[in-house]
C-alpha cells in the first residue's frame, strides 16, 4: 500500500531536470537572475535538455556572471512558447451592452470587451520539449501579467463572460483543453504548465459545463448542447472521482460514526519539493522540511495562496497545515459537481446514476449546511480535522453554502449586510491584514461573485445589488485611475476592500493587471445588474 502511494505521488510529480529540479533552477533561483522566481521557469530552451545540461558542466556556477550569461545564451525570454490569437468568434459589440443603462459603464463595457483580445493565447507549435508548459490542444485565456498560461479555477469566470458576450466556440474550446488534460492525467493541474503538476485548483469543470450548456440552451442550440454533455460527462466524472479518491475523509471519522457513506473535502498535493516557480519564497520558510513543500502546495491547490485560513497559529505561513482543514469552499463545489452530475445523468437518460449523486448530493450537503453552521456567528465554518476544531473567523468563503438549498436565516443576511456596508470596495477575504495576498485588506471578484449569486439564490437580489455596485465602482475607478496615470485602462486581479479606486497587493508578487477572472465577474454583473447599476462616484485624486 505504502509503496502504491509513493509511486503515485512520484509519477504525479514534475521531473524535468531544468524547469522542476535540480542544480540549474536551485543555483539560477537562488542567485536571484530574476526577480520574480516564475520568470526563469517560463522560458524557452534554446538547446536540448542535454545540450544544456552539458553546458552547465563547464561554468563556474558560483559566480552571478557566469549564470547570468548563461541563461542569456541558453534560454529565449519567457513567455515566447505563446502567440496571441484573435477569438473567432469575437464581437465588437456583444448583445448585453445594449442592456446597460449608465452610458459611461455601456463604454467601459466595450474596452473591457477589447481586453480578450489581449488575453487569448495559443502556444506555438512544435515547442513542447523546449519549454515548460502543458499542451492542450485549443487556444485560451489566460488571466493576464506574469499568468501567461490558462489556470483552472480563474476559467470559470473567464467562460462566464465568454458565454454571455456568446462567444461560445472560445467557451467550448477552453473546455475541451480540460476535458483532453483530465482524458491524460487524471486530473486538471494548477495552471498549464509542467511545474503545477502534483496539484489541482477548486474543482469547476462540472460548473463550467453546466454553464455553457445552459448558455446553449438559451441560445436556442438544443442539439448541440446534448452533445456537448455527451462529450464531458466521462471527464467530469473523471474528476469527481479524483477528488473521491485523493482529497477525502469518511464523514463518520469525524461526527461521530453518523454519515459513514459520505465524504468531506480537503485541498491537499502531492507535492513534497519547493514550488519552482516561488523557489526562493519555500526554500526560505520551508529549510528543507518536506511536509512544510507539502502544505504549501496544499495552500496553492486551495486558489488562496495563501491565507491565514490555512495557519495554526492564525499568523504565519510557517504554521502552514491546509490539508488538515475541511473547507467550506471545496465542499461547496463538490457538492455542486454531484448537483451538476445527477442533472447530465438525467439529460443523458442515466437513471441509476442521477439517483447516485442525487443521494450523494443530498446527505453531503446536509452535514455542510447543518454541521458547518455556526448559530452563534451566522456563518459556515472550515473544520481543522487533526485540532478538531472550528475555525470561527470571518472568510469570504464561509458564505459560499448560498449557493446551495440553503436556507439562510436573518442574522445571516443581516451580518452580511453589516460587511457590504463597512467595506465599499467589496467582501474582504478575510479581517486579518497580514501581508498575505488572500488576506484583508484584499477583496477578489471570483469570491464577490460567489456571494452575490448566492444572495440572489436566497431571494436577496436588493442585497447582492449592493454588493454588485461595490465591486463595480471598485473596478470602474481602479480603470479610470490608470487611464490617468498610465495612459491605459487596466483591470486588477484584486481590489482593496477598504476603499473605492484602491488595487490589491501583498503576497509574493506585485498585483497584476490584465485581468481573466475581473473581466469575467464584471460583464456578469454588467448583465445580471445592467438596468439597475448607477455611475460609479470615483474619489477625487481620480
Ligand atoms: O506564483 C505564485 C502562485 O501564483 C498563482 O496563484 C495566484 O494566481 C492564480 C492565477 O490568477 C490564481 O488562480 C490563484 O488563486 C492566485 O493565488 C498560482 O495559482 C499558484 O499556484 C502559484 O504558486
Amino acid at each position: 500500500m505504502i509503496i502504491f502511494i509513493l509511486i503515485t505521488h512520484i509519477s504525479a510529480q514534475c521531473s524535468h531536470p531544468i524547469f522542476c529540479q535540480g542544480d540549474i533552477l536551485h543555483t539560477v533561483q537562488t542567485q536571484k537572475i530574476f526577480n520574480d522566481g516564475k520568470t526563469f521557469v517560463d522560458m524557452t530552451m534554446k538547446k536540448t535538455e542535454t545540450e544544456i545540461l552539458n553546458v552547465w558542466k563547464t561554468i563556474d556556477t558560483k559566480n552571478k556572471e557566469q549564470v547570468t550569461a548563461f541563461v542569456a545564451d541558453n534560454f529565449i525570454e519567457a513567455g515566447s512558447d505563446l502567440e496571441s490569437i484573435r477569438p473567432s468568434d469575437y464581437k465588437e459589440k456583444p448583445d448585453y451592452v445594449d442592456n446597460i443603462k449608465v452610458e459611461e459603464l455601456k463604454d467601459w463595457s466595450l474596452e473591457i470587451n477589447k481586453i480578450w483580445l489581449e488575453l487569448c493565447k495559443e502556444f506555438k507549435k512544435g515547442i513542447e520539449d523546449s519549454t515548460s508548459i502543458l499542451y492542450v490542444p485549443n487556444p485560451f485565456f489566460v488571466p493576464g501579467g506574469r499568468f501567461r498560461e490558462f489556470y483552472y479555477w480563474d476559467t470559470m469566470w473567464v467562460i462566464d463572460g465568454l458565454i454571455i458576450s456568446k462567444m461560445f466556440e472560445s467557451a467550448i474550446k477552453m473546455q475541451e483543453n480540460f476535458v483532453y488534460t483530465i482524458n491524460k492525467l487524471g486530473y486538471i493541474p494548477n495552471g498549464a504548465r509542467i511545474y503545477y503538476k502534483g496539484r489541482t485548483q477548486p474543482p469547476v469543470l462540472a460548473q463550467i459545463t453546466y454553464n455553457i450548456y445552459q448558455g446553449l440552451i438559451q441560445d436556442g442550440q438544443e442539439e448541440r448542447a446534448k452533445q456537448f454533455i455527451i462529450n464531458s460527462f466521462g471527464a467530469v466524472e473523471k474528476e469527481f472521482q479524483y477528488f473521491y479518491e485523493h482529497r477525502s475523509i469518511r464523514a463518520c471519522l469525524i461526527f461521530q460514526n453518523v454519515y459513514c457513506d459520505v465524504m468531506l473535502y480537503h485541498y491537499d498535493s502531492d507535492i513534497y519539493y519547493p514550488r519552482p516557480e516561488s523557489y526562493n519564497e519555500d526554500i526560505s520558510i520551508g529549510h528543507a522540511n518536506i511536509h512544510m513543500y507539502h502544505e504549501i502546495t496544499a495552500g496553492a491547490e486551495s486558489g488562496w495562496d495563501f491565507s491565514t485560513r490555512w495557519f495554526a497559529d492564525q499568523k504565519s505561513l510557517e504554521s502552514i497545515q491546509t490539508s488538515y482543514i475541511l473547507s467550506v469552499d471545496l465542499n461547496t463545489f463538490m457538492i455542486i459537481n454531484m448537483k451538476r452530475l445527477a442533472s447530465f445523468s438525467k439529460v443523458l437518460g442515466l437513471q441509476a446514476k442521477q439517483t447516485f449523486y442525487d443521494t450523494l448530493s443530498k446527505n453531503t450537503e446536509e452535514i455542510l449546511l447543518d454541521k458547518f453552521y455556526n448559530k452563534e456567528t451566522y456563518q459556515w465554518n472550515d473544520y481543522n480535522y487533526k485540532d478538531k476544531k472550528f475555525n470561527k473567523n470571518f472568510y469570504a468563503s464561509n458564505y459560499f453554502p448560498l449557493n446551495l438549498k440553503s436556507k439562510s436565516d436573518s442574522n445571516l443576511i443581516e451580518n452580511l449586510k453589516q460587511m457590504i456596508q463597512q467595506y465599499p470596495g467589496g467582501i474582504p477575504t478575510s479581517i486579518f491584514n497580514t501581508g498575505q495576498q488572500w488576506d484583508l485588506p484584499n477583496s477578489w471578484p471570483p469570491l464577490n461573485q460567489m456571494i452575490i449569486q448566492g444572495l440572489i439564490n436566497n431571494d436577496q437580489k436588493e442585497l447582492a445589488l449592493q454588493l454588485s455596485q461595490n465591486v463595480i465602482n471598485n473596478a470602474y475607478c481602479c480603470f479610470q485611475k490608470s487611464i490617468t496615470q498610465y495612459g491605459k485602462g487596466y483591470m486588477f486581479e484584486k481590489y482593496n476592500a477598504a476603499s473605492v479606486g484602491t488595487s490589491g497587493g501583498g503576497g509574493e508578487y506585485e498585483v497584476q493587471t490584465g485581468f481573466g477572472w475581473t473581466n469575467g465577474v464584471v460583464i456578469w454583473i454588467l448583465n445580471t445588474f445592467g438596468q439597475q447599476l448607477l455611475l460609479p462616484t470615483c474619489p477625487q485624486q481620480i
